[in-house]
């Protein structure tokens, strides 16, 4: 099909080099390469044809997703792929934009026996759980409780005489509920998404289990019933971390696609009149439209250089844990936990964003906007909730000020905290990357340093920190955001510093990107920055001079920046993210070939000539 002539248009400008911009986002030349000879084997292989999902029932979603993902399974045991964004190549190819049925069995099952078992327990379920012999899931929110942990009632009572635990869920608030992947009692019904996933309820009424069905690497029941604690009580909680240190790469692919669609739709998308008698311009033309999109494909690149970050930064802890070293748990969990929160949450809000950019075609399924919506979303909720989750970080910031009293070295993560920052000289309209970033840092450090008193304060006057804490839970929130976003920052200026060296015309442009992300940052808080004294008006207004600046400088890179996420089309599944731009005609076509069109309506002719014969 012929490339749309605004596209090409939009292809022709440009300052750097879209391919070179993908293999540094897939960590190399081989690893792209590797990407789309991967992604082929899945486009060309008839099995991975089928129904459009789009237009499937929750029932036939499921068990096309199921076809589907076992011959997913299979592909990637064919390529001896073991890679685990290799093998999220292969998934993704397939899934068009869902989360497949096995997904829990291999994130939330087979995680935490590698985490957990030990080898005889590897042995006996480890190797067939990867090899599938087993299906598994992960079955710990109940009907009354998700969130609070300590309050979970299934209970396990050892009898010791058949040396069995006894599984009961005593009251209807106990029954396991949400467990993804739970083929065995029953599912809970239709979700806002995930209709990929059968997000089972398990009721338990003295069922046994073998004691030595205890994952016992960490801690152990022995034969007497004495328990045996873990070295570390709180590795128990790393089936969690590992999902969360994961998710935030998963909120920047899922908003890189949404913006990749909503960018090139806003070139081909021809409304209105600047002018006029001048033609209708490209919505992406309009200030507005830049102000939606721009300042989200600068999340975009933020969120993908920090989960690229997490996950590096988590296998390095769990090496160390397995080595029996657990100095930086703590740091990994609370970066796990500020960063899945902050990031699942604003992409979800991004892709709206994107949605409503689309205007009318973006409420359509042929936009998969409403698909990666619906799907992503869940990720605010499930995995630990934001606020819940945002309180652990919170809670580890409150303790970093006390160290800091103390004389404690900070983790490396926090060491901002004990920096200190002069107010900034007048900024012009061109601040860098780097004022920014000191910004932001100051932003978070102040801000602590104000909540803990508050905390503090609360504390000597009640004696209780729960309480304290309770009190001030608002705030808390606020400032483990204001942080999250300080190691956001640093990690995408850390990369832009690095890339600027080995790729300056590709370095160029993210820096504009990161000041983007930066600026939007500060005007978002802008009042603390003048209650802190730390900036003035003159300062603010010349910052959002030098956004709408920063907007120009990106207009002509906009498509060759989301060209770089290198979406193949079936992998995207949008019409309106088409990377050839050809909407129309495919919208049309896509519409005609919904199901809806080519049944015969029969009901509709059978009420409307009762409504006839009604004579009302
Ligand atoms: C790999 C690819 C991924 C791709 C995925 C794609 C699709 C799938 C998408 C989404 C996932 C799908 C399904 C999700 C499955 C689930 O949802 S499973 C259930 C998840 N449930 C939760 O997350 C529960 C959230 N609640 C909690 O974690 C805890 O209740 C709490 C809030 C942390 C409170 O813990 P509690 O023990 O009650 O008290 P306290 O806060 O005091 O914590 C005690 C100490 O333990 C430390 N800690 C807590 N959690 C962790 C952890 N995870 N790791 C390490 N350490 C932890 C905490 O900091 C305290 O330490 P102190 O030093 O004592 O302060
Ligand atoms: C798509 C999806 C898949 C899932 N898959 C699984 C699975 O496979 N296995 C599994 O075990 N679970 C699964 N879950 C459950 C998920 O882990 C829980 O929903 C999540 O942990 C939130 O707990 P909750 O639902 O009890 O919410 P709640 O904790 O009840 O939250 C409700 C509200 O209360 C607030 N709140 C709660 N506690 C506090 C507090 N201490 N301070 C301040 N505010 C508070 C929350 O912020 C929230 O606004 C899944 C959920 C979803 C949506």
């Amino acid at each position: 099909m012929p490339m749309n002539p605004d596209l090409e248009k939009e292809r022709q400008g440009g300052t750097f080099d879209v391919e070179q911009l993908t293999h540094i986002l897939d960590g190399g030349r081989d690893k792209t390469l590797k990407r789309h000879f991967l992604e082929q084997e899945v486009l060309k292989d008839p099995v991975f044809r089928g129904p459009d999902t789009r237009f499937l029932s929750r029932e036939e979603l499921f068990g096309e997703l199921l076809r589907k993902h076992v011959a997913v399974i299979k592909k990637t045991q064919e390529l001896s792929i073991d890679d685990i964004n290799e093998a999220s190549t292969i998934y993704s190819a397939a899934m068009n934009n869902n989360v497949g049925p096995l997904t829990l069995h291999s994130v939330a099952f087979v995680a935490p026996l590698d985490l957990m078992a030990d080898d005889e327990q590897k042995k006996k379920w480890l190797i067939p759980a990867k090899k599938y012999e087993i299906i598994g899931c992960y079955a710990q929110t109940e009907l009354g409780h998700g969130s609070f942990i300590r309050g979970l009632e299934t209970r396990a009572d050892y009898d010791v005489n058949t040396q069995q635990f006894v599984l009961n869920t005593p009251t209807e608030t106990a029954i396991k509920w949400w467990v993804g992947g739970c083929v065995a009692v029953g599912d809970i019904g239709p979700k806002f998404g995930f209709g990929g996933v059968d997000n089972g309820y398990l009721c338990l009424n003295n069922v046994r289990i073998p004691r030595d069905n205890l994952l016992a690497k960490t801690g152990k029941v022995l034969e007497d019933g004495t328990y045996v604690k873990p070295e570390n009580p709180k590795v128990v909680y790393g089936s969690m971390l590992g999902i969360r240190a994961a998710l935030p790469k998963v909120g920047a692919y899922n908003l890189s696609k949404a913006v990749t669609i909503a960018i090139r739709y806003s070139c081909v998308r021809h409304q209105s009149e600047i002018k006029p008698g001048c033609g209708e311009p490209q919505v992406l033309d309009y200030q507005t439209q830049q102000h939606k999109l721009f300042p989200l494909l600068a999340t975009a690149y933020a969120f993908h250089t920090v989960g690229v970050w997490m996950l590096d930064f988590h296998s390095t802890v769990m090496n160390e844990i397995n080595e029996g070293h657990y100095h930086r748990l703590a740091e990994d969990h609370v970066l796990a936990a500020g960063l899945k929160a902050v990031i699942n949450w604003k992409t979800h809000e991004g892709i709206e964003i994107c949605r409503f950019s689309c205007g009318g075609h973006g409420y359509s399924l042929a936009s998969s906007l409403p698909v990666i919506y619906v799907n992503h979303v869940a990720n605010s909720t499930a995995e630990g909730e934001t606020v819940i989750l945002l309180l652990q970080t919170a809670v580890y910031l409150m303790k970093c000020v006390i160290d800091l009293e103390q004389g404690t070295p900070l983790d490396p993560s926090v060491a901002y905290l004990d920096q200190s920052f002069s107010k900034s000289e007048q900024w012009c309209s061109d601040v860098d990357m780097h004022s920014l970033l000191k910004a932001i840092q100051f932003r978070s450090k102040k801000f602590t340093e104000y909540v803990s008193s508050f905390v503090k304060k609360e504390l000597m006057a009640t004696g209780n920190q729960q309480l304290a804490f309770n009190k001030h839970k608002v705030i808390l929130v606020e400032c483990a955001k204001a942080h999250t976003e300080a190691v956001i920052m640093n990690a995408f200026v850390t990369k832009v510093d690095e890339i600027l060296q080995s790729n300056p015309s590709v370095g160029k442009v993210l820096s504009l990107l990161c000041q983007i992300y930066g600026v939007t940052e500060i005007l978002a808080h802008s009042g603390d920055y003048i209650q802190y004294e730390y900036l003035r008006k003159i300062d603010l207004d010349n910052i959002q001079d030098q956004l709408f600046k920063l907007y120009t400088y990106i207009r002509p890179e906009a498509v060759l920046l989301v060209d770089a996420f290198d979406f193949h089309d079936e992998v995207l599944k949008s019409i309106l993210g088409r990377y050839d731009g050809q909407v129309y005609e495919n919208m049309f076509k896509w519409a005609k070939a919904s199901p809806f069109n080519k049944q015969d309506q029969g009901t509709f002719r059978k009420y409307i000539q009762q409504l006839k014969q009604a004579k009302l």
